[in-house]
């Protein structure tokens, strides 16, 4: 009997989570009221972001009861807004997953309260020791918010190191060769032929398949990997939608400095790593903009593993390995050039260029 290859129970319940709380966000992604608040950063956040936290939480819980989490969203203010905390209450109690798949996941939360406290399990600080799950219930919340993309994303981290990760693309084409667009929003309400489910562990590859495939059977999916590029003058980025989380003009030079001459494509969340993982786009460059703002490592994690695996390499905008090891915070760098193997330098080159004059 062939024993399982290393990660694959944390592969299949990360990849049951992230569908289960993909259910959740499209019903809230459905609906005219998504209950957002604005957080003391002034970033959005919804009742979708709440639910598919608690969910997760929920789901790792009852199968790794020892590991750390660290996620992005915390209760405090639902401990007071009791309206708030109904309505999310209101999707996750029913949001469930057909057949053994709900069962694998431990089952419903009890109550109201006992999800509040779920939701401040994600407390962790992080750190280069041991095992610890990174969650971003919904990664680019604004584009949830515009009607464009989002990712609903959860890694694990052992040791400082990306060993698994999982992106759940409720607005990508199930489809990998379709063309990537643009997507500033209200161009995603179509849900015919969308909703990707994309992973990858360590070592074993990156698949993808539909995020709405039975979670019954043992589907591991089709295997994905970059679009080879030979001329990069014929590549595209991808770039953020927000001006504010990528210095787009610099990016601008950068790709004229490389003889790129097609626009960049725009859009929200790690939809980015996953369009470039399985051949739809082909680099993904986020150059700092604040001086002082240190990438999240739930803005990240599932990505980098996901693009290693399908051939790229992904560095920060000095060329140093992402340290994931360091707390909530990828603190030891700046900047992200994720990018296929063959061309990876050669960019960097232009961006330590371009950025050198640069004053943030
Ligand atoms: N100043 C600044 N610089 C860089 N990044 C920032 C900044 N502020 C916020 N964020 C984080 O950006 C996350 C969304 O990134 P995206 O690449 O999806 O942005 S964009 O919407 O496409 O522009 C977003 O993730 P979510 O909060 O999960 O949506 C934030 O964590
Ligand atoms: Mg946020
Ligand atoms: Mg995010
Ligand atoms: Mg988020």
């Amino acid at each position: 009997m062939s024993s399982a290859p290393p990660y694959a129970k944390e592969l299949r319940i990360a990849q049951l989570a992230v569908q289960r709380a993909a259910i959740l966000t499209k019903s809230v992604f459905n609906t005219t009221s998504k209950g957002t608040l604005s957080k003391s950063d002034h970033s959005p956040v919804t009742v979708g972001d709440f639910g598919a936290q608690a969910l997760i939480i929920s789901a790792l819980k009852y199968n790794f009861a020892q590991d750390e989490i660290v996620a992005e969203e915390e209760a405090e203010e639902l401990r007071t807004n009791t309206d708030l905390r109904g309505k999310i209450w209101g999707y996750v109690k029913d949001t469930k997953l057909d057949g053994e798949g709900e069962k694998e996941l431990g089952g419903a939360i009890e109550s109201a309260e006992s999800m509040l406290d779920i939701i401040d399990l994600g407390a962790s600080q992080g750190g280069s020791k041991g095992r610890i799950w990174a969650i971003d219930p919904i990664d680019g919340t604004k584009g949830f918010l515009r009607g464009g993309q989002y990712a609903v994303c959860l890694a694990l981290i052992v040791d400082g190191k990306v060993k698994v990760g999982v992106l759940g693309c409720p607005n990508l084409p199930v489809d990998d060769s379709a063309r990537i667009e643009n997507s500033m929003g209200k161009d995603q309400q179509d849900s015919e032929g969308k909703g990707v489910l994309i992973s990858a562990v360590e070592g074993q590859g990156a698949t993808g398949r539909a995020l709405s495939a039975s979670t019954g059977g043992k589907d591991d999916g089709r295997s994905i990997s970059m679009k080879p590029l030979e001329d990069i003058t014929k590549a595209s980025f991808c770039e953020s939608v927000e001006a504010a989380h990528s210095n787009q003009s610099l990016q601008a030079e950068i790709a004229k400095k490389l003889g790129i001459v097609a626009e960049s494509v725009r859009m929200d969340s790690q939809a980015k790593y996953a369009s470039i993982a399985r051949g739809a786009g082909d680099i993904y460059l986020r150059l700092q903009v604040k001086r002082g703002y240190e990438e999240k490592i739930w803005d990240h994690a599932a990505g980098v593993v996901i693009v290693r695996e399908a051939g790229g390499l992904v560095t920060d905008s000095e060329g140093k390995e992402l340290d994931f090891g360091r707390g909530r915070t990828l603190r030891g760098n700046s900047g992200i050039v994720a990018a296929p193997k063959g061309v990876h330098g050669r960019i960097l080159d232009v961006v330590k260029e371009v950025s050198a004059g640069v004053k943030l």
